[in-house]
């Protein structure tokens, strides 16, 4: 009788075998087409607390009763973040699981409630457009409008939409319009063209961002500054964190495949580099409440080893809000970029948050 595992048996038999594929090529998406996730999974409190201690966000209305009373919460909620990564992970295996680069996000919105640990999450997206690749002819675009729902009462919870690089079954030919060299002759002449002063505000309340950006008007200046925290990537945040998130994505757990990518290791998941430059930018304000997320995009690879560190620049501010009462709250619109240790951008992405006021 044939021994199956007999090594050189085995590696015959392997040889021999079909692989049982996963995930979708682009060839499988059109424009139009509605996917409903199978999967899906309850918001608990241990996983909202894994992902928001990992990526060093402390805002104490999230961890504790007394500070999320005082915020207007019946008790300490999901955070947006956590509830944006979850709903994104739980739409790998039908979205992205075969590969490809997330190349970025954009109208990420919370429309409903404050979302709370027993929630479960049910996930659905929408193929808005699909592209060819100019640069890239065994990838194509595409882009989908996700929707992360209260899986009992269908309220839709967070939303937002995609852009991914996906392979295709077939390459096809392309111009190559789209490899030309990125930046303009004139930037690499003269040399990039900055603000000359960086102004800093002196806190963390609404009113400091609003007397650092008057005190930046009119002048060469811009409201501009980096935090000192950064966050090495290790297995936890890597590996463990989108796993949590059911994120089948092999770049974040397949050290054997991804030897053989581009990175040549496995990389962090888009969300725990995001989250964690937030988390940096957070440190250094009063966050009242999340509003929303723009033109998110990734610029490289973050692997592990690397340092996510963050820069703020504060881009207006307004003494209104969109939801309860504007005297304990200003809204204020920033862009975060996370870099790394070698100070390359590695991701970059607009934010609306409402920030606490000092009298409140
Ligand atoms: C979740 C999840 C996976 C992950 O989390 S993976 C980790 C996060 N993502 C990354 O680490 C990607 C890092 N980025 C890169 O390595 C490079 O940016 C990339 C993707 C290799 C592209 O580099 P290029 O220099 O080739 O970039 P281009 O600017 O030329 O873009 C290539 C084409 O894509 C089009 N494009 C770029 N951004 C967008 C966008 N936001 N929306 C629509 N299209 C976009 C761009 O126009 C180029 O098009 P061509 O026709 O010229 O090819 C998961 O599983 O989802």
């Amino acid at each position: 009788m044939t021994d199956w595992t007999d090594p050189d048996t085995f590696a015959q038999a392997l040889e021999n075998a079909d692989t049982r594929e996963k995930g979708n090529y682009f060839e499988d998406f059109a424009e139009g087409d509605l996917l409903a996730h199978d999967l899906g999974l309850t918001l608990s409190r241990p996983g909202n607390e894994g992902w928001m201690s990992q990526t060093l966000n402390h805002d104490p209305a999230y961890w504790r009763t007394d500070a999320a009373h005082e915020r207007g919460f019946d008790e300490p909620p999901i955070h947006p973040d956590y509830l944006t990564a979850a709903t994104l992970g739980i739409t790998v295996e039908d979205l992205s699981e075969k590969g490809g680069y997330f190349l970025g996000r954009t109208d990420v919105r919370f429309p409903g409630a404050p979302v709370y640990p027993g929630t479960e999450l049910r996930v659905e997206s929408e193929v808005v457009s699909t592209a060819t690749s100019s640069s890239r002819p065994e990838y194509g675009i595409v882009t989908w409008r996700t929707r992360g729902k209260d899986a009992q009462t269908d309220d839709v919870l967070c939303s937002y939409e995609r852009t991914n690089m996906i392979p295709r079954r077939e390459p096809v030919a392309t111009d190559g319009s789209g490899a030309a060299a990125s930046g303009s002759e004139d930037e690499a002449a003269d040399g990039p063209d900055l603000p000359a002063e960086f102004v800093v505000p002196d806190g963390g309340y609404f009113e400091d961002f609003v007397d650092a950006l008057e005190r930046a008007a009119d002048r060469d200046a811009a409201v501009a500054y980096r935090h000192e925290r950064g966050r090495t990537q290790d297995d936890v945040t890597v590996a463990a964190l989108p796993l949590a998130t059911l994120n089948t994505a092999k770049q974040h757990h397949n050290v054997d495949v991804m030897a053989d990518s581009p990175s040549g290791d496995i990389v962090t998941y888009g969300d725990v580099t995001r989250s964690t430059a937030l988390g940096h930018a957070r440190s250094d304000e009063r966050t009242w409440r999340e509003v929303g997320f723009d033109d998110e995009q990734f610029h490289t690879f973050v692997a592990a080893g690397d340092t996510v560190y963050a820069f703020t620049r504060v881009l207006e501010a307004e003494d209104e809000v969109s939801r309860g009462a504007s005297d304990r709250a200003g809204t204020v619109r920033f862009e975060h970029i996370a870099f790394n240790q070698d100070d390359e951008p590695v991701y970059s992405g607009t934010r609306t948050a409402e920030i606490r006021k000092r009298s409140d």
